[in-house]
């Protein structure tokens, strides 16, 4: 050790929970206030998805996309200042945002070759991270990284979940918002492989009652407190 410095440890964070919970918002906060990098697995989910799409792969059979789902190359930034994501060099952030993608990425999540795929980027991309890293999504406590050194569940009530989503869909009918994302969650915790699940060791934070800065505020103090051997 250089100079007889304690080197830190690297701190895996895993954050999961369904849609609008505050995953992505709380999880990028965290990185940047700690140091650590930050990875949106919804993110490349949604990638591999707009590839599909974009190629006209057909999204209702498993097979056809399990056949491509080695194809498209997937880098993700890490940086919570500035996260990235490209598909074959094509940057991508805004396209995995439309209303097509989303209503698309369970049925191409849920192809186990996509999730295999996937979770290899995931788990180095996190061995990568030298200082530790935050990362966000449906089963990184449960299967993606089942050794982190702090798992946190996010959960929301559906009413408070779809006023968040549609006040960022700008002018989006919170009912109509309310169903799609009850849709989603329930595909997403339904399939076979790796559902939407808590992890048995993963600390619950209901966000119904608090603010963003709350629930960031939060996870910082159970991140401390694990660092400290607390
Ligand atoms: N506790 C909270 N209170 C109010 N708004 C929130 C809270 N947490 C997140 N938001 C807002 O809700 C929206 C969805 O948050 P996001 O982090 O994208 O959720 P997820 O990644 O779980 O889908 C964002 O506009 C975000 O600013
Ligand atoms: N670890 C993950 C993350 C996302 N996903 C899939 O990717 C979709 C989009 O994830 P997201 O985090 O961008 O979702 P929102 O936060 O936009 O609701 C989810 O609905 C899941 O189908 C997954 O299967 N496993």
């Amino acid at each position: 050790m250089e100079n007889g410095a304690p080197t830190a440890k690297p701190v895996i964070v895993a954050i999961d929970g369904p849609s609008g919970t505050g995953k992505s918002s709380t999880s990028r906060a965290v990185a940047a206030q700690l140091g650590l990098s930050y990875l949106d697995t919804g993110a490349q989910y949604r990638a591999i998805t707009w590839w599909m799409v974009t190629n006209g792969i057909d999204l209702e059979d498993p097979t056809a996309i399990a056949a491509v789902a080695g194809k498209p190359e997937i880098i993700s930034g890490t940086d919570p200042a500035g996260p990235t994501i490209t598909v074959d060099g094509v940057d991508v952030a805004g396209p995995i945002r439309t209303q097509e993608v989303t209503s698309s990425v369970s049925a191409v999540s849920a192809v186990p070759e996509v999730r295999t795929r996937i979770t290899e980027l995931q788990r180095s991309l996190a061995v990568a991270a030298e200082r530790g890293i935050v990362v966000e999504g449906r089963d990184i406590g449960t299967t993606v990284l089942p050794d982190a050194d702090l798992k946190i569940f996010l959960t929301a009530s559906p009413e408070a979940r779809a006023a968040r989503r549609s006040g960022e869909l700008k002018g989006a009918d919170v009912n109509a918002t309310r169903e799609a994302l009850i849709k989603r969650d329930a595909a997403d915790s339904s399939r076979k492989t790796s559902p939407l699940a808590k992890a048995g060791d993963a600390v619950e934070v209901d966000t119904t009652e608090l603010t963003l800065a709350q629930v960031i505020e939060c996870v910082v103090t159970l991140v401390e407190e694990k660092r400290a051997g607390k």
